[in-house]
């Protein structure tokens, strides 16, 4: 499909329509580090990093990226965008050191009488006169047509009549956005072929919004149209919906297109992260390429076939972009993903050992849908040393309490070869009524010893999950003998109650013996 090996431009604008986004901000320091990923390790083509005018911390931004990229020879990279405002906007623009000026102009009919107030021939001479003094400034200028969709839609002729007019000035870029997401990729194709008939050797870049979820389709159709240059942004952030991912261009271009760009895809997952963490705006998880699940399997049989000649891979591997195959771990999960988790960890289980760790993890996954490759040492752990434990020793129900100003409670009841008991306490917190519970049915109902609570240790997986499974590793003394248990549960209370039941049922094969 397309055109074999075409070089495609790309212009990221993160720091200028990215911080559009609403709640975005980036302060100087990070403007520049985004800058010099964008530049240095992603090796987009073009940034645009600032609209002029704006603020003295844009102007203080603007300044340090210039400052930084003049001494990598990377100035003619940066780009602001300007106003049709006289000489304002292109002299702030110089004063930052910045060489390049996008210029907003009116894009249709309705935006320059409704907007500016302006006739079309009003706003081309203000447009003219602004080129003549940015060439005098030695400052290069790509024209922005804003709102082009509408103008192309509605009010062609002004459209032309602002290209005509522009077309034998020293403007190098023409900049056409679908300002409000409004196209489709079948009206992207229709426009964008009617602007390269007539303009055939001009460059255009095209600026997609994604208000319809269209942005990258629209960007690919205008591709296929001819268009060389393609305006994107780092996780999609823009105005409203956002303009088009950089990464999903990336990806599509190259897959789908066999279209050539600068990017270095492999570093496309690390720099999203960061943009993540300054614009504070979250990553989904499915967004393709950088979302966490995207090159997660989940069921198993996905899992299994890729040990079967990678039969569920598709073009998208996650290497190329610095990323890593994850089989999840839950309900759905077969003795494949499991196998998968245990060799990333050096785990190696004997058939009849995965057999009791994939029931396990099907029973977790059960109650809570997700377990991470960090819980499965802890489950190993767990079924292999207590998986021969008898179940003399049976809980069959418990209440636990916690409630604020009152005195924990626990009632429980259970069955001790066969025969059930009831009985209830107070505690100092709720494991510790569940247990003094306990022993009051051991020690006064039937006369037993019960053993002695000597360390109680809580671990939860590394990741700082508040819904990561606890562990509670619990040493008892008894009869001069030591046992550790342990439990795990996503409930801390729960994780201490399933160790104690192993260690009641531990004693109880003691109890016999001794009998
Ligand atoms: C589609 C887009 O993403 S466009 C994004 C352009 N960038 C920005 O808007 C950056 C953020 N904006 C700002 O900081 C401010 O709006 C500023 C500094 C640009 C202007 O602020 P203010 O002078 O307070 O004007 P305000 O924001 O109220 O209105 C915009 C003015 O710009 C005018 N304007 C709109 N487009 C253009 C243009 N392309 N060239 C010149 N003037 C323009 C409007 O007509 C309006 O003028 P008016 O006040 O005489 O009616
Ligand atoms: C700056 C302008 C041209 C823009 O972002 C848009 O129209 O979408």
């Amino acid at each position: 499909m397309g055109k074999e090996g075409v070089k495609i431009e790309i212009m990221d604008t993160t720091l200028r329509d990215g911080e559009q986004t609403s709640g975005v901000s980036f302060v100087p320091h990070e403007k520049l580090m985004i800058a010099r990923l964008l530049l240095e390790d992603l090796k987009v083509d073009r940034v645009e990093v600032a609209s002029a005018r704006v603020s003295d911390g844009e102007f203080e931004a603007v300044k340090m990226i210039c400052d930084w990229a003049a001494r990598r020879n990377l100035l003619h990279k940066v780009e602001v965008l300007g106003f049709v405002d006289g000489h304002t906007s292109v002299d702030w623009i110089q004063r930052t050191g910045c060489r390049v000026i996008n210029l907003l102009c009116k894009g249709s009919l309705k935006h320059c009488t409704q907007q500016l107030k302006k006739t079309p021939e009003e706003h081309l001479a203000d447009i003219i006169s602004v080129v003549h003094y940015a060439d005098e400034q030695d400052i290069t200028v790509n024209v922005y047509l804003e709102d082009w969709s509408n103008g192309i839609k509605d009010s062609p002729e002004y459209v032309f009549q602002l290209m005509d007019g522009l077309k034998e000035t020293s403007v190098k870029r023409f900049m056409l956005p679908d300002t409000l997401g409004i196209l489709n990729p079948l009206q992207v194709i229709e426009y964008m072929r009617k602007m390269k008939k007539r303009y055939p050797n001009t460059h255009l870049d095209f600026h997609a919004h994604n208000d319809y979820d269209l942005a990258v389709s629209n960007v690919l159709a205008a591709v296929l149209s001819g268009v060389k240059g393609l305006h994107t942004t780092i996780n999609g952030l823009g105005e409203r919906a956002g303009n088009a991912p950089l990464a999903s261009v990336q990806a599509i271009l190259k897959d789908h297109f066999n279209a050539v760009t600068n990017i270095d895809e492999s570093r496309l997952n690390d720099v999203s992260r960061v943009v993540e963490s300054y614009s504070g705006i979250v990553i989904p998880a499915n967004k393709p390429i950088v979302g966490e699940n995207v090159f997660t399997q989940v069921a198993g049989v996905h899992a299994d076939g890729d040990n079967k000649n990678n039969l569920y891979c598709n073009d998208l591997l996650p290497e190329r972009f610095g990323r890593k195959r994850e089989y999840a771990l839950g309900k759905t999960s077969g003795k494949a993903n499991i196998r998968k988790n245990l060799e990333d960890l050096g785990l190696e289980l004997d058939e009849d050992a995965m057999r009791k760790v994939t029931e396990r993890i099907i029973e977790l996954g059960d109650k809570k849908e997700l377990v991470t490759q960090e819980d499965l040492p802890y489950i190993v752990s767990d079924v292999l040393k207590h998986g021969a434990v008898g179940e003399k020793v049976k809980l069959k129900s418990y209440f636990v309490n916690l409630a604020h100003g009152l005195k924990p409670m626990a009632t429980l009841k259970i069955e001790i070869n066969g025969k059930e008991y009831e009985e209830s306490s107070g505690g100092d917190g709720q494991y510790d009524a569940f247990v003094r519970a306990l022993r009051k049915i051991y020690k006064v109902t039937l006369g037993r010893k019960f053993p002695m609570l000597t360390n109680y240790a809580v671990t939860i997986p590394p990741g700082g999950r508040t819904d990561a499974f606890v562990q509670t590793v619990i040493t008892w003394s008894y009869d001069e003998q030591v046992f550790r248990t342990r439990g795990l549960d996503a409930d801390q209370t729960e994780a201490a109650i399933k160790a104690t039941m192993k260690m009641l049922n531990l004693i109880e094969d003691e109890y016999e013996k001794s009998k």
